[in-house]
Formats: C-alpha cells, structure tokens, sequence
C-alpha cells in the first residue's frame, strides 16, 4: 500500500488547478444509462471514484471510452443487469445506478451499500422516493431489487431531510416517469444543479434543481449529449485550508466563489484572505491564525466534506475551537490521528472541542477516509519534521494528482510505492 511522506514547515505559493468534482462526476455516469443515446462527460477528475464508477457502468453493459478528462458513454446496447457485491462495495455512490436502471428497464438490482467509516449511511429516502414514483422495494439476498412493471408514474415526492443522493436518484427517475414530478425539501447542492444541466442536456425537463423544490416533467425523449462537469469545490476548499495552514498563498485556478460562500466565510473568520483572480479565486494568509466556531449544514451551509480540513486548520489557531458535525454521526476518525501529531482534540457527542496553538510534530500516521486522510495531509504541511500517512488509496478516491499539486506549489512530499 503507498504511504506519503511529508515535511513540513514550507509556505505554499502558486497556483493549483482544480479538477472536476468528484460527487457531480458520479451520478452523471449513473445518469447515462437512462438514455439509449451517447453522453460525452468532459472534465472528469481522475480519481478511482470515477474510474470505479465507470468500470460498473460497463459491467452493467454500457460502452465507456476514454480521452484523458473525457469519457463517452453509451449505454445503447445495454441490457439490466445485477452488478456483484465486491464491486460494489468498493463505492457507496453506485446505489446511484437504481434510479437510472430502474426509469429505464422497469426492474433493477443493485447491491445494498454498506456503512463506511463515517456512519451507517442508510438508503431509506432512495428508496421510499422510487416507492412514491410506484416502484415496489424489496430486499433479495442483500439485493435492493425494485420493480416497475407499468413504469413509473410522476408524484410530489417529499424527502424527510434533504439527502443529496435521494435527491438525485428522485430526480433521474422521474425524467423517465409518465407526467410530472415535484421534489419537496430537495438538496440544493451544487452538484444537484449540475446533474440537472447535464439531464437537460441529455433531453430531460428539470427546474428549480439548486433550490428546495424540483420540478421534473417526465416522458424524456433522449438526444445524445454533452456536459461539462462543474469544478470541485471540495478540492478548491482543501487547497485553500493548505495556503491557510502553511501561511502561504494559492491561486485555485477554475474555483467558483460562488459555490464556496459559507467556505469563504469560514476563512475570513480565521483570518484568512480571499478574493477572486481571473482563473478563479486566490487564498492567502500573512497574520495569525484566528479560532473558529464552525457547524456543518447541507448546502449553502458549511460543508461536512471539509471539516476534517479545518480541524487542522483549527489545530494551527491559538486558542479553543468548536466544530460541531450534524450530517454523518461518525465523522472525527481523524482526531486520534491528529493527535499523534500533537493536536489537543477532545470530542463531546457531535462538538470537536480543537485548543488550538501547540506545535504540530511529524509522526507516522493512518489515513482512515477520503477528507480525514487529506486533513492529516493537510496538519503534516504545518508539523515540523516528517510525517508519513499510510492507506493513501483513501486520497485516491476524489484528490487527482495531490502530490504532484503540492510539490508544484513548494511542497516537501513524496509518494512512496510499496
Ligand atoms: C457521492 C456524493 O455526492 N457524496 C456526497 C453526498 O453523499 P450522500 O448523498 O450519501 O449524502 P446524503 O445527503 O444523502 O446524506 C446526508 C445524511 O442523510 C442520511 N441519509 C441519507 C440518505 C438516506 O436514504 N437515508 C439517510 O438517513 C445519511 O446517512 C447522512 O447522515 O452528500 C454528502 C453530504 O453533503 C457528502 O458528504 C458526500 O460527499
Ligand atoms: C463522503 C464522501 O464521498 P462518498 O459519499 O462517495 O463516500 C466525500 O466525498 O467526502
């Protein structure tokens, strides 16, 4: 398994282009299936999430061929298929494919996903919005196999929370649904909207996706497309922590201010300044750093997919930080590795209690998920002396080319192959 090497100590300077986001990437592979015609996917990340997603898209019968950033999919010969559960298990996000297979062959197995390290992460509300659109549910052999004999019919769908992958699997059914679907209490994501663009792209009538209520006219008649994949906003946030946490400077080349706002408040709060470029936005810090005071909420809130990364911006601010996580129920897997570097953390139910201001030490460590591995990347730029973050797979899954990134930006960092 490849480990990183890391010294830190060194202010970042440069610019680091941001790649396509990851969760926009992978219910839009999901989304090609509901259409018999091609749909060309430009600025694809390559991550293994994305590879992964594509691989399952073909064992489902789809055709995929790749350009570097770029992958034509066409699922024209496809037929339904059930997809084994060692594939699946490799990615929560291929329950995405139930919608899609279930709009378009009137019946669709998918393996029931697992919990992962950050929480249960049940699938109840895909499940129930497929069931208020007349599919009937049923579990076979750890299978969620639905079925839709007379097709789906349009409904108001009301989802309890708003989930972003409910939320998306809703609104790639309906487009394949007989009239008119309404999306209550829907995620408002930007990847939400991006999936929209690229459905209405493919032939698809979608409105008010980026907002609580949805509107989706169903009866689709499908054209092949193409679509550009929105830029990661996840990766621009964890780039900006690394200028942060390094008291450095970065231009995040392609970053949206935009989808970013709680993101950029959250700096400025720490004393971290922000202003747009013509590529996008710049991050720089030159002060001290400032405590933080932060919650995760969906979308406009502040993301749960960069907490980890300001826990060790946090660990860098003199003085107490709180950060409360409300969205999964087990996500500090990285406080006990933030503390073999030193960091002072104690957890009180969903608060990060983070005292802030002692000095960070290289020590090895293990990455445990995808933002609680960059978060140790992250704490291992600030630390004085070598860190080594073992289970680097883990970063594979959404950071394209991270050390290379870093080093361009004057980073000491290593890949080391085993
Ligand atoms: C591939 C992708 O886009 N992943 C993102 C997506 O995940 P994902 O789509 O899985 O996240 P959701 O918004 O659905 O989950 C939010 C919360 O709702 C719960 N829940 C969700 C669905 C359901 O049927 N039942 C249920 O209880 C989850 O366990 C979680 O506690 O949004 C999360 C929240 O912004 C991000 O952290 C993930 O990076
Ligand atoms: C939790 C994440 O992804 P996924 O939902 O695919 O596990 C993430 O991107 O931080």
């Amino acid at each position: 398994m490849d480990r990183l090497r890391i010294t830190g100590g060194k202010p970042l300077q440069g610019a680091v282009t941001i790649a396509g986001a990851k969760n926009a990437a992978l219910p839009q592979i999901a989304a090609a299936l509901l259409s018999p015609h091609p749909l060309e996917l430009s600025n694809l990340p390559l991550v293994s999430d994305v590879e992964n997603m594509l691989q399952v898209a073909e064992l489902y019968g789809a055709s995929v061929t790749r350009n570097a950033h770029t992958a034509v999919i066409d699922a024209s010969a496809m037929v339904s298929c059930e997809v084994s559960y060692e594939t699946v298990r490799r990615m929560r996000a291929t329950v995405l494919f139930l919608g899609p297979l279930l709009a378009r062959f009137g019946e669709a197995r998918v393996s029931l996903p697992g919990g992962c390290a950050i929480g249960a992460r049940p699938v109840d509300m895909h499940l129930k919005a497929l069931e208020m659109l007349g599919a009937d549910i049923g579990i076979e052999g750890g299978l969620i196999v639905a079925r839709a004999s007379d097709g789906l019919k349009g409904t108001r769908v009301i989802l309890s929370s708003p989930s972003v992958g409910a939320t998306e699997t809703a609104m790639m059914a309906a487009t394949a649904a007989r009239g008119e679907t309404e999306i209550l209490n829907a995620a408002r994501e930007p990847e939400v909207a991006d999936l929209a663009a690229c459905l209405n792209a493919m032939g698809a009538k979608i409105e008010g996706a980026g907002t609580h209520r949805i509107i989706i006219e169903g009866g689709t008649a499908w054209k092949a497309a193409a679509h550009h994949v929105i830029p990661d906003r996840i990766e621009a946030g964890t780039y900006a922590v690394a200028a942060a946490i390094t008291g450095g400077a970065l231009e995040l080349v392609n970053a949206r201010m935009e989808n970013l706002a709680a993101v950029i408040q959250a700096l400025e709060v720490m004393g971290v300044n922000v202003w747009p470029s013509d590529r996008g936005l710049v991050v720089s810090r030159s002060g001290t750093l400032r405590t933080t005071d932060l919650t995760t909420e969906p979308y406009p809130g502040f993301p749960t997919d960069l907490q980890a990364q300001f826990m060790a911006l946090a660990c860098c601010a003199d003085g107490t930080s709180l950060i409360r996580e409300t969205i999964f129920e087990n996500r500090f897997m990285h406080v006990p590795e933030l503390a073999r570097l030193g960091a002072d953390i104690t957890l009180q139910g969903t608060t990060a209690v983070v005292r802030g201001g002692k000095p960070l030490k290289g020590a090895q460590v293990m990455a445990t998920d995808l933002r609680a591995s960059v978060c140790l990347v992250l704490a291992a730029l600030a630390a004085e002396g070598e860190t080594i973050i073992n289970r680097v797979y883990h970063i594979d899954r959404g950071y394209e080319q991270l050390n290379r990134k870093l080093a361009q930006c004057g980073a000491t960092i290593e890949r080391l192959q085993t």
